[in-house]
């Protein structure tokens, strides 16, 4: 085990790599959006990104060909070089730790980009291990290349064993800054019979019970709704958990239908309403629906404005609207309040939005 006691957890892995941080920033994630920087088509699009999406991930992994591993790599670290990335975070996808690229994924891009990586994203993560070898070999790459800062880890739950795993892999290290559900890989690994990418299934369904007639038997073959049900529900709600726990992130992974921009908006939303900060964005047109999707609505926001000038010190119960609000419901509000104003300051439309609500709205 490299952390063994509570002292040591926050001691640097490697003699002069930077201190690991005590708190994980809250920087805006709302769409990590994914480009295969050996494609120079969208390659060439990436600069031009910079400020209309959160975080620019290049990726390094599945859905970059074997062949085309190397310039991925070089093509990313070129990128990162000759880009202001601004506001945007950079982050990248290295290829899995038993693969044969990893080690040169680590060792190319700690000394060449280091400084301006954010976050390093680790698929197939199985257990607390995996997260301490990434840990280790992190903080040797830092010392040598004299990086200011940690490069922070964020994990794929994409294994059977690693959603059994979830509580140590987010509190494995400092660094541990997120983690993102990965369903495709997940779905193979626990043998799920599905064929996606992501989202709900027309299989997976709960049916209304059948009427009966006048002789009071069933009619089970009379119409009745169906009410198609989420995948993925309970292993977003427990990696919710777990990164609340840990004070870390969790976000929605890949949404494969790009075409089906409904069904996407769908999905992410109940991944933010169940506590994920972000999703992933495969394609351009994803950008703009996580961005709506991650970011509270103006509704939601003078709402919770309501709730938290009438709650006053925050004891007590009110009603408003006919419901009744207490110090619980004000921590909710809370939570939407903090998010838009961490959002508002990245976002002028959303600035405007937010600011547009009238104070009568807010006092009622
Ligand atoms: C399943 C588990 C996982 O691991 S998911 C994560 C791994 N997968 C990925 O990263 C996939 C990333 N996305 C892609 O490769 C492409 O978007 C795919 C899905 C292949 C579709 O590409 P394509 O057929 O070119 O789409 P399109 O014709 O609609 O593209 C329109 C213009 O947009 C560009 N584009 C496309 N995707 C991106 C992207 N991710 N980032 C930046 N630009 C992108 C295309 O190049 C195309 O440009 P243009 O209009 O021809 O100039
Ligand atoms: O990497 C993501 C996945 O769904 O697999
Ligand atoms: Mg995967």
């Amino acid at each position: 085990m490299s952390h063994q006691s509570a002292k040591d957890f926050f001691r640097p892995l490697a003699v002069g790599a930077p201190a690991p941080l005590r708190e994980i920033p809250a920087r805006p994630s709302r769409a990590i959006h994914f480009f295969d920087p050996s494609n120079e088509k969208m390659a060439a699009k990436i600069p031009g990104m910079v400020g209309t999406v959160d975080v620019l991930l290049g990726n390094l992994e599945d859905a970059v060909k074997a062949d085309n591993k190397v310039a991925a790599r070089e093509g990313l670290v070129k990128i990162a070089q000759s880009t202001d990335f601004g506001p945007t975070q950079l982050w990248t996808r290295i290829n899995a730790l038993d693969s044969p690229w990893v080690l040169d994924d680590l060792t190319t891009l700690v000394p060449a980009i280091g400084e301006k990586l954010d976050v390093i994203m680790v698929p197939k993560v199985q257990g607390a291990e995996d997260i301490h070898y990434v840990d280790r070999l992190l903080a040797q790459l830092e010392a040598k290349a004299g990086i200011s800062r940690p490069i922070l880890i964020h994990a794929i739950l994409e294994t059977a064993r690693g959603v059994a795993n979830v509580e140590e892999i987010c509190g494995a290290s400092p660094r541990m800054q997120g983690l993102s559900l990965g369903p495709a890989d997940l779905a193979a690994d626990r043998k799920m019979k599905t064929t996606r990418v992501g989202g709900g299934h027309p299989g997976y369904l709960v049916r209304e019970d059948p009427p009966r007639d006048a002789n009071g038997d069933t009619r089970v073959d009379a119409q009745r709704a169906v009410f198609q049900q989420d995948l993925w529900h309970y292993t977003i709600a427990k990696m919710v958990d777990a990164c609340a726990m840990h004070g870390i992130y969790p976000y929605y992974g890949p949404f494969g239908d790009i075409a089906d921009v409904v069904a996407c908006e769908d999905q992410f939303r109940n991944a933010f309403l169940l506590g994920c900060v972000g999703t992933w964005s495969l394609h351009p047109k994803q950008i703009a629906i996580a961005n709506k999707v991650f970011s509270p609505s103006v509704e939601d926001i003078a709402h919770a404005r309501r709730v938290v000038a009438a709650m006053g010190d925050g004891t007590g119960a009110v009603m408003i609207d006919g419901k009744m609000e207490d110090d619980a419901s004000l921590k909710q509000c809370l939570v939407l309040v903090a998010l838009a104003e961490q959002l508002a300051e990245i976002d002028p439309e959303l600035k405007a939005a937010y600011d547009a609500i009238p104070d009568s709205e807010v006092d009622a």
